[in-house]
This record gives structure tokens, C-alpha cells and sequence, in this order.
């Protein structure tokens, strides 16, 4: 037997654990004199609960118990307290303040998934009042508890979601563009936000695979897109009325103001970045949204805002809000910060990909004004650093995980490596080169017996190096199918009988025709795209400055796909 923990949990030893008994009982007593009462809530939920609140935070463990109930492991305390108070506590008048520290599980939801799967939130809940002096409480609340975790070097990302809402109600756009605006918000895929919102007849547009906006305001479309850049402080909250106001859409950013003047008012200006792009937490948010980030981490601390329609969804509506932050993500952003305290800031990490999107990667780096030296001949180094600048080269398909774990603070690879590591990544700037398809082919002549083969057995056997995308592709079409997983020569696969297809890359077309096989359908096509890490981004101002030069540049670079392509996704 090999005696250890499951992956993703670990035991928690003495001096770590006196170390977070301290800082718990230090925030909890900060909660209580402020008037929040202690509850506990059960670990397991009945998972269809769960789902009413809305999109989760996290993908939960979940089993059948003997009754036949589908049960979850709690991946978050807000939506119990929310069940809690539209149930048992439906008569008490408010305003309830609830506090807790507990334990919240989350499955691993791919190979790269580090993060632990069971995390200590603290957090409180505010259920029955509304207004911008709650709202401010509850952001002041969370910078408090943090500088008691040890955390000194934060940002506290803020924005009200009410502008974006009601943009997309009053813009008259069709319900699938909208749905596709907020997954854009929610995925903070830039790139897609400014393709979606792209003017008719312009290169952006001209690319546009995405859903139509219908007979949608070019004002209120413009206003869409813009808004998910505006940051700063003051001056960013006029920037948003002075785009939402002429649409009638600025009605939150009264409160919002009175939150932001009230925590200004507080000492608490230097640490809040006004910022759109925060819209990226989960749905149910309704008023002000918040993310607070360390420098030192790659993941954020801890999260929050207004859900003032969450309760109703388990009884009758009540105004709510609150926030969750991590006790394990405090303490290692305390510890990297203890290291570093001091240090000159540190070079910008950027991930660089080897291969074939290498050279025009560095000629955009350099066109862009940052020194390349060394990087086009790195010899066997992996890391070569100028000044102000670390590259860190990787495999393309890698890329994805070095940024969004924090490794680097941005990086370049094509949009089908973002897609295929689903990692969690601002995807800034489409920078046109590196222009490739991705498509189904099969060997020349072979439909007819393809197609019957699959009609008798109910599913074919797909060969690629890129399975979760061939899995998506194939479930949009409802089609099952069998993934056989090379690592190259994918070609192969259907001339020696390994599988009926592929899913491979094309961009000459050489390939497909020396080995007699043809494209069935197009899957998807995909351009080199550079991409930050989230904490990163709302912590050093030199990546918003660059992904600006980038994107000023990548016109230049034409996409240039082979005839009969489809845009890039
Ligand atoms: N004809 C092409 N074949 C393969 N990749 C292409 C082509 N054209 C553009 N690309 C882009 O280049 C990337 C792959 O680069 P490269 O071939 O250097 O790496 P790889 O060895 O296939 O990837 P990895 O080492 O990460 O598995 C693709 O993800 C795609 O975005
Ligand atoms: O349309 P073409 O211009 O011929 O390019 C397509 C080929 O390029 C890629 O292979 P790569 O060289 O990356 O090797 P791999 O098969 O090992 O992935 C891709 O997998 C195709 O095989």
C-alpha cells in the first residue's frame, strides 16, 4: 500500500498549523466586531441546489448516496448561506452579517490542474441591505482581513456590473450575441470581445466567425467593447459615465461612485484599480464585483460582490453581498512577498514559444521595442534575460500553463494551444501571424465506407494530437466519437488503419495531399495570440503598455490562411 494522501489534499503540520489557527482567529475576531455572527454550513449539498444559484465556481466532487441523490462536496460557502437564508432564515428581518472559515472542495479539472482540491475561504455574507455603505463595508472588510493574513502588496480590482448589463439590454442585439459577449467578459478573451463587436467592414469584422449582433446600436456595441479595457482610479469611473451615460446605461455608477468615494474616503484608494475586466467572475453577480491580487501569485486571493437575485432563486429575493478569500493563497503570497520585500521591480516573464511560431514571436517582441539579444540563438538556455525582460521559451503548447500558473507573466502560442489547455489566461492581442487550420480529413475515397462503417457501430475512431478540441467539435455536431491520441505524424492514422480520421493542423495543404488524404470540414481556424496572466495584468501596467504595442502593430501581419479557410476562432 502506498500510504498517502489523495492528490490535491495534504496533511496540515503543527507550525503551519498554529500559524493559520492565528490568522483565523485574528480575521474572525475582525468580522465580529463588526457585527457578523458565526454559522457553519453542512459539506455536502444536493448538487440540483447547487446548480439554482447559478454558474459554480469551480467544478465539485460529486457521488450518489443511497437515497439516489446526486450530492456535491460544497465548492464555495455563498450559494449554501444564500439557500440558508431563503429557508430557514426567511422570516428573520435583516440585515443578517454571517461569517465563516470552512473548507471547499473542488474537483481537478484537467492534467494541469496544481491548485489545491480542498481550500480554507474565510468569507462573510451581508443578506438585506443594499447601498453603496454595505458594498463599501464588505470591500473595506476584505482589505482588513487580508493585511491581518500578512498580505501587504495587494490590488483590489473593482467594477459594478449594472453598465454591462444594461448596454446589453438596451443595445436591441440578438440573445446569441449577448450570450457571446458575456462568455467574452466571462473568459476574458479580449480578442473575441473585439471580433464580436467589430464594425462591419473592417479587418476585425472581416475575421468574425462569431454570432451576429443583429440590428444592434453601433453605440452600444462600440460602448461593449470598449468598456472591458477602461482601468485607473477617478478617472476611469468617468471614462465609463462618460461612455454610458449619452445610452441611458450609466444608472449603477451612482452607487458605484459612492462606494469608490467612501473606501477613497477610507485610506483605500491606492489599493483599488477600477476595472471592467473584473466582470469575468461567475454570473450571478449583480452590483459591484471585486478580485483582490498579489504581485507574488499567479492565482487570486480572494473574490466578491453584490447577488442581489441569488437568494430568490431558492424562495423570496433578498439583497445580499459578500466575499471569499483563501487562506492557503493568503499565506503563500505572504511568504513570497517576505522574500521579496525590497526588490527593485522584478523583469517582466514573458513566454516564448520555440518552433515554428519562434521567429515571428521574436520579431514582434522586437518590432514592439523590447531587446531580443540572444533570443533567436539561444543555444541549449531556456532562460535568456535583458534587462527588464525574462524570456522564458517553451514548447507552444505549454505556453498556456507557464502564464496562467504564474510562471510568466504573459506569453505568445496559437489560439488552438489556448483552446486545447482551457487555461485560464487574458487573451489580449490576435497578432496574425502563425495562421493555420484545423480540420477532419480522411484518406481520398473513403467517405462512402467511413459513413456506413459509423452507421453500423454508432461511432469512428479520430486520431490527433489535440483531443479537446476534436471532443468539443464533435459534441457541438452531436457526433460520437473514439480519440486516439498521437503525438505527431497524425496522417498516419488512416492510411495504416489506426483510425477512419483526423483532426490535424493544415496551412500549405502539403501535407494532406503527399499522403492522398482530404478535408472533411473545417474545425476550426487559429492565428498566434499574446496573453497574460489575470494577477499579472491588474498588478504591472507594463503588460496592459505592451499587449497596446502589439496590437497597434499586428495589422502588419496578414492573416493569411489557404483558400476555401474559415476565420480564426
Ligand atoms: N503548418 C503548421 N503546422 C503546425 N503548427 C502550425 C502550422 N502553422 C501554424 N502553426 C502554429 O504553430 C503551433 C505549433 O508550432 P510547432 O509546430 O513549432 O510546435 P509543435 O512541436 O507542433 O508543438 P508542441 O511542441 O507544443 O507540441 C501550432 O499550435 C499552431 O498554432
Ligand atoms: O499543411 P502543411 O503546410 O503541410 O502543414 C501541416 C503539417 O504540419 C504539422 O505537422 P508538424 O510539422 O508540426 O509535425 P507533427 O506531425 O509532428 O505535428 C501538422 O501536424 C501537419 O502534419
Amino acid at each position: 500500500m502506498n500510504a498517502v494522501t489523495p492528490s490535491g489534499f495534504r496533511d496540515v503540520l503543527a507550525e503551519e498549523a498554529l500559524a493559520r489557527e492565528g490568522v483565523t482567529r485574528a480575521v474572525q475576531d475582525l468580522f465580529a466586531s463588526r457585527g457578523y455572527l458565526p454559522i457553519e454550513t453542512p459539506t455536502l449539498e444536493v448538487m440540483d441546489v447547487m446548480r439554482a444559484g447559478g454558474r459554480m465556481p469551480a467544478s465539485p466532487f460529486k457521488f450518489f448516496d443511497s437515497h439516489d441523490d446526486l450530492l456535491a462536496m460544497r465548492p464555495d460557502v455563498t450559494l449554501q448561506i444564500a439557500r440558508m437564508c431563503a429557508t430557514r432564515l426567511a422570516g428573520e428581518p435583516g440585515p443578517l452579517r454571517f461569517r465563516y472559515t470552512q473548507r471547499v472542495f473542488r474537483e481537478a479539472e484537467s492534467d494541469n490542474q496544481v491548485q489545491a482540491r480542498e481550500l480554507t475561504q474565510c468569507g462573510v455574507e451581508c443578506i438585506g441591505a443594499a447601498g453603496a455603505a454595505v458594498d463599501a463595508e464588505i470591500v473595506a472588510l476584505l482589505t482588513e482581513a487580508l493585511a491581518l493574513a500578512g498580505v501587504g502588496r495587494f490590488v483590489l480590482g473593482l467594477a459594478t456590473v449594472g453598465v454591462l448589463r444594461a448596454l446589453l439590454e438596451r443595445s436591441g442585439a440578438a440573445e446569441p450575441w449577448k450570450a457571446a459577449v458575456l462568455d467574452a467578459y466571462h473568459d476574458s478573451d479580449f480578442v473575441a470581445l473585439d471580433r464580436l463587436c467589430a464594425a462591419p467592414g473592417t479587418a476585425a469584422a472581416a475575421d468574425a466567425e462569431s454570432p451576429d449582433p443583429g440590428c444592434a446600436a453601433p453605440a452600444y456595441v462600440d460602448a461593449i467593447r470598449h468598456l472591458a479595457r477602461i482601468r485607473g482610479g477617478q478617472d476611469a469611473i468617468d471614462a465609463v459615465r462618460a461612455l454610458a451615460a449619452p445610452l441611458g446605461c450609466a444608472a449603477d455608477l451612482d452607487e458605484f461612485q459612492d462606494t469608490y468615494d467612501r473606501l477613497v474616503a477610507a485610506g483605500l484608494g491606492e489599493r483599488i484599480l477600477v476595472d471592467f475586466s473584473v466582470i469575468s467572475s461567475f454570473n450571478y453577480y449583480t452590483g459591484i464585483v471585486f478580485e483582490a491580487v498579489s504581485p507574488y501569485l499567479g492565482t487570486p486571493l480572494g473574490s466578491g460582490g453584490r447577488y442581489d437575485r441569488m437568494i430568490g432563486t431558492y424562495g423570496a429575493d433578498r439583497p445580499a453581498a459578500g466575499f471569499a478569500f483563501c487562506l492557503e493563497q493568503a499565506a503563500t503570497a505572504a511568504a513570497a512577498e517576505a522574500q521579496r520585500v525590497g526588490d527593485a521591480r522584478r523583469p517582466l516573464r514573458i513566454a516564448v514559444p520555440k518552433g515554428s511560431l519562434n521567429a515571428d514571436a521574436i520579431a514582434c517582441l522586437a518590432e514592439a521595442g523590447l531587446d531580443v539579444t540572444g533570443l533567436a540563438n539561444p543555444g541549449r538556455a531556456l532562460v535568456i534575460s535583458n534587462p527588464g525582460v525574462d524570456y522564458i521559451i517553451v514548447r507552444p503548447s505549454d505556453a498556456p500553463v507557464f502564464v496562467a500558473l504564474g510562471a510568466a507573466d504573459c506569453g505568445i502560442c496559437g489560439k488552438d494551444s489556448l483552446l486545447e489547455v482551457g487555461a485560464d489566461v487574458v487573451e489580449l492581442v490576435d497578432l496574425r501571424f502563425g495562421g493555420c487550420r484545423f480540420v477532419v480529413a480522411e484518406a481520398a475515397g473513403t467517405t462512402a465506407a467511413i459513413e456506413e462503417r459509423c452507421r453500423k457501430l454508432g461511432s469512428m475512431r479520430i486520431a490527433t494530437k489535440y483531443p479537446s478540441i476534436t471532443r468539443a467539435h464533435f459534441a457541438r455536431r452531436g457526433t460520437q466519437v473514439e480519440i486516439v491520441y498521437l503525438h505527431g505524424n497524425i496522417e498516419l492514422a488512416p492510411m495504416v488503419g489506426l483510425a477512419e480520421r483526423i483532426v490535424d493542423i493544415t496551412a500549405t495543404g502539403t501535407t494532406l495531399a503527399e499522403n492522398n488524404l482530404e478535408i472533411v470540414e473545417e474545425v476550426l481556424a487559429s492565428t498566434a495570440r499574446f496573453f497574460a496572466n489575470g494577477c499579472a495584468m491588474r498588478t504591472d501596467d507594463r503588460i496592459v503598455a505592451l499587449a497596446r504595442i502589439l496590437a497597434a502593430n499586428a495589422p502588419k501581419h496578414t492573416y493569411a490562411p489557404i483558400a476555401g479557410a474559415t476565420q480564426p476562432a
